[in-house]
């Protein structure tokens, strides 16, 4: 198999290896969070235009090609929350989509690229289907993700959304993907995010916790700056876009603005946060631009399914149609890709 030391959009000497989902996991003291410093936050800005410019550049840069491409998807795959978050989910869906994180792409394909078994990073589900995907998922190592706290709009009762947590918990979750109050945002009411998301992180326990900022709905780059510090400074394990539900979902500036926060954070406290963009993440090219993103910005370490996922639905389909291409030199339809 390949390695992936090319970098995604130019020559590099990453070491970023593809397929390595079953190597022992890197050991990430979990991040403990720190008091809300308010000048912290208040000097937080973000240049809309420098970032748009930026960000503009990244998906026309040139691509690694061939089997450094299909190294890269392969570790694309091995990072990606599997989801299903529909009114419509039964557990016969969730079992589907339990079998395709098991065994994301064909046989035939991985034979035909020399690769050993791998899967997808999580699978994400609403809390009721957490028992069933724990269940489908057991003996893969697979860890379930629950969205709670009254996803999407997050506007349920506070204690009811802390028991959302618990009861996911209790259910064999172990990540959990929380969503913030947008109008502790929109009011520049820090103090109550900071609150809100420490109570998130303890409610968790072991669990791992994401802070979905719901950045479509934050009105602008400098509160996604914001929010995405106090998150980090009240112990969220990631730091997550978007519901995959808001009008704008996961998007190249807002990603490079809440990955410098991350390198911020980092170089501040020593803790190393996860990011993982959601929402509309559907191609395989897309995947490439964010993990070459990620490799500029934040380095190979962030490059593993401990410090990055995407959240996704689609995207296992279309890798696997470029991983088929890449072994047959055909496209077959997306509909025999399906998911679930
Ligand atoms: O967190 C994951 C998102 O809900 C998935 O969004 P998507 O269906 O647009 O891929």
């Amino acid at each position: 198999m390949p390695d992936t030391s090319n970098h995604p959009t130019r020559e590099g000497t990453g070491t970023a290896r593809g397929g390595d989902a079953h190597l022992p996991q890197l050991h990430e003291p979990r991040n403990a969070g720190m008091a809300l410093d308010m000048d912290w936050v208040r000097a937080a800005q973000a240049n809309t235009s420098a970032i748009e410019r930026r960000a503009a550049t990244l998906p026309g840069r040139r691509s690694v090609k061939k089997e450094y491409q299909a190294a890269w998807l392969l570790k694309a795959i091995t990072m990606i929350d599997l989801t299903t978050l529909a009114g419509d989910d039964t557990e016969g869906r969730v079992r589907r989509l339990c079998a395709k994180a098991a065994q994301p792409v064909r046989q035939d394909i991985l034979d035909a690229l020399g690769m050993g078994p791998i899967t997808t990073g999580a699978v994400c589900v609403y809390h009721d289907m957490v028992e069933t995907a724990v269940d489908a998922l057991k003996g893969t190592g697979i860890p379930v993700a629950a969205v709670s706290t009254g996803f999407p709009a997050g506007l349920s009762p506070l204690p009811l959304r802390v028991a959302e947590i618990r009861e996911s918990v209790k259910s064999g979750a172990q990540e959990i993907d929380i969503v913030i109050s947008r109008r502790h945002v929109l009011t520049g009411n820090w103090q109550a995010l900071y609150d809100e998301m420490a109570e998130f992180r303890a409610a968790c326990g072991d669990a791992h916790v994401k802070a979905i900022l719901a950045t479509g709905e934050l009105g602008t780059l400098r509160n996604v700056a914001r929010a995405s510090l106090v998150c980090m400074m009240a112990g969220a394990d990631f730091i997550k876009t978007s519901t995959g539900k808001e009008g704008v979902n996961a998007t190249l500036p807002v990603s490079l603005v809440m990955i410098r926060a991350i390198r911020a954070y980092h170089e501040a406290t020593g803790f190393r946060v996860g990011y993982k963009p959601a929402g509309g993440i559907s191609k395989a090219k897309d995947a490439l631009t964010y993990l070459a993103l990620i490799k500029d910005e934040l380095g190979d370490r962030w490059l593993q399914p401990d410090m990055f996922r995407f959240g996704a639905s689609s995207l296992l389909g279309d890798i696997e149609r470029q991983l088929e291409h890449h072994v047959t030199g055909r496209y077959s339809a997306g509909y025999r890709h399906a998911m679930a």
